[in-house]
């Protein structure tokens, strides 16, 4: 499939394959996501994007009660393949302090949050939460992922995380709510959010393949929205909210975030840029790179190249596209 051979470029091995130990085997992505399972001549456009070896049979991973390299939080998956000369090293976390680390996404959101969706929180709050600082609540609509952040959240002991399998649209109660353990809160509840929006995710790279239509890739926009009145109406006044996407389209990001202050009660004020990141685009007429906004702010921005050319501040344009603001409420 095209989302492994994404994974495997970016420094993954396999997790499952019924093989011969020792075997060669070649990876191609599916570019079309048309080869149907066990298909033995798929004939369609596909990319070979690695060379691998086999690292157990079918009987290893399957019936052995001792798999030779586990998969950390979840022991049953076990590498089945590893790269042989992969283009990015991931170095292996398998039996890394397995109750205090795991592989993720960097991302850190320290303070209290109740948080609308998100398998990276156990991550987030590992270094910073105990009990004492309060609760914090992860809705997501799909179960598997909700399944897999009380695996983290049980790997890391994170008592405060209580994780939820529900719409956030819907997570607004105006009436006081019985249930301690539902996840339905009252209006002006929570001192943080973080509302990491389901987007088009088109920042993610590599991406061999992308299969959505234009019309899924505009749906994102009034979910967000929808996620985004929910998120300010639980936020108490002076609460933060941190909105997030992967994507790099002006209608997921800076609408939205033009769009917010219009319509939810946040301060209308001028936005604070945040430092330079190796990529920059705030408004549409800065384009992608930092060095078309350093020409614009002038010379003294930039004493060691008084006329920088596109390529002088522009290391690397093959990069993950996202997107973060930070809203105070008023
Ligand atoms: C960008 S991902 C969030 C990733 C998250 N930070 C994590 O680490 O898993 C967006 C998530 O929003 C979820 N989602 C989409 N619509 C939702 C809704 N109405 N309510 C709750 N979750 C939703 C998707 O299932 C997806 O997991």
């Amino acid at each position: 499939g095209a989302q492994c051979g994404s994974n495997i470029l970016r420094g993954a091995h396999v997790f499952a394959l019924i093989m011969k130990t020792g075997d060669a085997v070649s990876f191609f992505s599916d570019l079309e996501v048309k080869c149907t399972l066990w298909n033995k001549d798929f004939q369609g456009e596909s990319l070979t994007v690695f060379y691998g070896v086999s690292d157990m049979d079918h009987t290893t991973i399957f019936c052995s009660d001792k798999p030779a390299r586990c998969h950390l939080l979840c022991p049953s998956r076990c590498v089945g393949i590893w790269m042989v000369e992969p283009l990015y090293q991931s170095p292996s976390f398998v039996g890394v302090l397995p109750s205090l680390a795991f592989l993720q996404v960097p991302l850190a959101h320290p303070g209290h949050v109740c948080c609308l969706m998100g398998e990276d929180l156990p991550h987030c709050l590992a270094k910073e939460y105990t009990l004492q600082d309060g609760e914090v609540w992860a809705l997501d609509k799909i179960r598997g992922k909700v399944q897999h952040i009380h695996q983290n959240t049980k790997a890391l002991h994170l008592d405060c995380l209580k994780a939820h399998c529900f719409n956030s649209t819907k997570a607004v109660c105006t009436y006081q709510a019985q249930d301690t353990e539902s996840p339905l809160f009252p209006p002006l509840s929570s001192l943080q959010q973080l509302l990491d929006a389901p987007c088009s995710s088109l920042g993610q790279s590599p991406c061999m393949a992308c299969t959505w239509s234009l019309e899924e890739i505009c749906s994102y926009q009034p979910l967000q929205r929808k996620l985004f009145y929910a998120a300010v109406r639980l936020l108490k006044c002076g609460g933060v909210l941190v909105y997030s996407s992967c994507t790099v389209t002006l209608a997921e990001n800076e609408e939205q975030v033009a769009w917010a202050p219009q319509h939810l009660p946040l301060p209308q004020t001028e936005p604070h840029i945040g430092v330079e990141g190796i990529l920059q685009r705030f408004s549409p007429e800065l384009g992608w790179s930092v060095a078309e906004a350093r020409a614009k702010d002038g010379p003294t921005q930039q004493p060691e190249s008084p006329t920088p050319t596109l390529c002088a501040h522009q290391p690397n344009k093959d990069t993950i596209g996202f997107f973060i603001a930070k809203f105070l409420k008023s």
